[in-house]
């Protein structure tokens, strides 16, 4: 059956539908994903929520979706755009073949489509307003897109309890990816996920070794009410932002953050260290960048920068033990070559050893 993707600069392109076509159409801001591989972990990112995810490689879905790479329990996305997807999962751990997981979710996929073309576009007007719908008479004018609060809707409702061990970490759920809970619990982390709006007061009563600020969906600058308990977070434990959560830290400590036209969204995105002078892949996924010129007089450092835009990818703190990244080191999809990420954090809350400091 015939469907349409409509972008928001006017253009529109005619696919079939690889799902079951949805009743009205599906509005969302359209982002490309440029791994070959990895799109369970895409799909099930909740910093994805809501938007249409175009995926650049051509065949989708080969390998199916399994019971162990779910970045949480459900697809986040509004919509996905393919060339062509597998109708069969080949793989001896899936569980669901893509089309079937996604038809069980209500979330369509539209196939057929000339991805290049729409990335094309996307890459010189930047991301933008789109609809998926069936009827190319029925394409809505109105592309605005509903203000709404993203990260309320993925973060936890109460705290959760991972793992065990001598380090406990607070985790400020924005939107968290289970492999961040995994690298915590794998390294002998006791993990309490907190919901995002938790007090500071309500973070202190859990006696926290360190804490850690997840990713997430949205604008950063959408959650002004969260920043004092950040800067508060910062200035009293060891502190690991990731995507989102490096973006509230700089913002929280006084920088500020900007929107890129179309996002780092990928498997292959290579990050210089300037600790270390190595180069490594990382895996990325989000489209707010902190104003390089903006860390000035903050205390912040920069200390890994994207080496495709020179876009800052990284930040530490002069004072406090604060240690944020714009990618992602617990990788899925991607690399894992900046894990090493983790082992940092973890040193620097051993050798804190319970410490509450209060920074002036
Ligand atoms: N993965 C993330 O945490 C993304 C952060 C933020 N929502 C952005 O798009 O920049």
């Amino acid at each position: 059956m015939t469907g349409y993707l409509q972008l928001n600069s006017g253009e529109c392109f005619q696919g079939q539908w690889l799902t079951s076509a949805p009743a009205d159409g599906i509005k969302g801001e359209i982002v490309f994903f440029t791994g070959m591989t990895g799109y369970q972990e895409v799909l099930t990112d909740p910093s994805y929520k809501d938007q249409i995810i175009v995926f650049t490689y051509p065949l989708i879905g080969n390998y199916g979706i399994n019971e162990a790479n779910f970045e949480s329990k459900k697809p986040h996305v509004a919509g996905v755009i393919v060339y062509e997807a597998k109708q069969t999962a080949f793989h001896y751990e899936a569980q669901y073949s893509l089309i079937e997981y996604l038809e069980k979710w209500g979330i369509p996929m539209l196939g057929s489509i000339d991805t290049r073309a729409v990335v094309k576009k996307i890459r010189s007007l930047g991301t933008m307003p789109a609809v998926l719908s069936s009827s190319e008479n029925k394409i809505e004018q109105d592309m605005t897109l509903p203000e709404n609060h993203k990260v309320s809707k993925v973060t936890v409702f109460t705290p959760e309890q991972h793992g065990s061990g001598d380090q406990h970490i607070v985790l400020m759920d924005f939107g968290t990816k289970k492999s961040i809970v995994k690298s915590l619990v794998k390294r002998g982390c006791a993990v309490t996920v907190v919901p995002y709006n938790t007090s500071f007061e309500e973070v202190k009563k859990l006696k926290p070794d360190g804490v850690l600020l997840s990713n997430g969906p949205g604008d950063p600058k959408d959650l002004q009410s969260v920043l004092p308990t950040v800067k508060k977070l910062i200035t009293h434990y060891p502190t690991l932002g990731i995507c989102l959560g490096h973006q509230l830290a700089a913002l929280a400590l006084g920088a500020n953050t900007n929107k890129l036209a179309f996002g780092h969204r990928g498997a292959n995105h290579p990050v210089v260290d300037s600790v270390t002078g190595k180069v490594f892949m990382s895996s990325q996924n989000h489209s707010y960048v902190v104003d390089t010129h903006s860390i000035k007089d903050t205390g912040l450092t920069l200390r890994f920068t994207n080496l495709h835009d020179q876009s800052v990818e990284g930040l530490q703190h002069e004072k406090y033990p604060l240690q944020t990244v714009q990618f992602h080191p617990e990788a899925n999809p991607g690399p894992a070559e900046s894990e090493y990420i983790f082992d940092e954090f973890i040193e620097t809350v051993k050798a804190n050893n319970g410490r509450v400091f209060a920074y002036a």
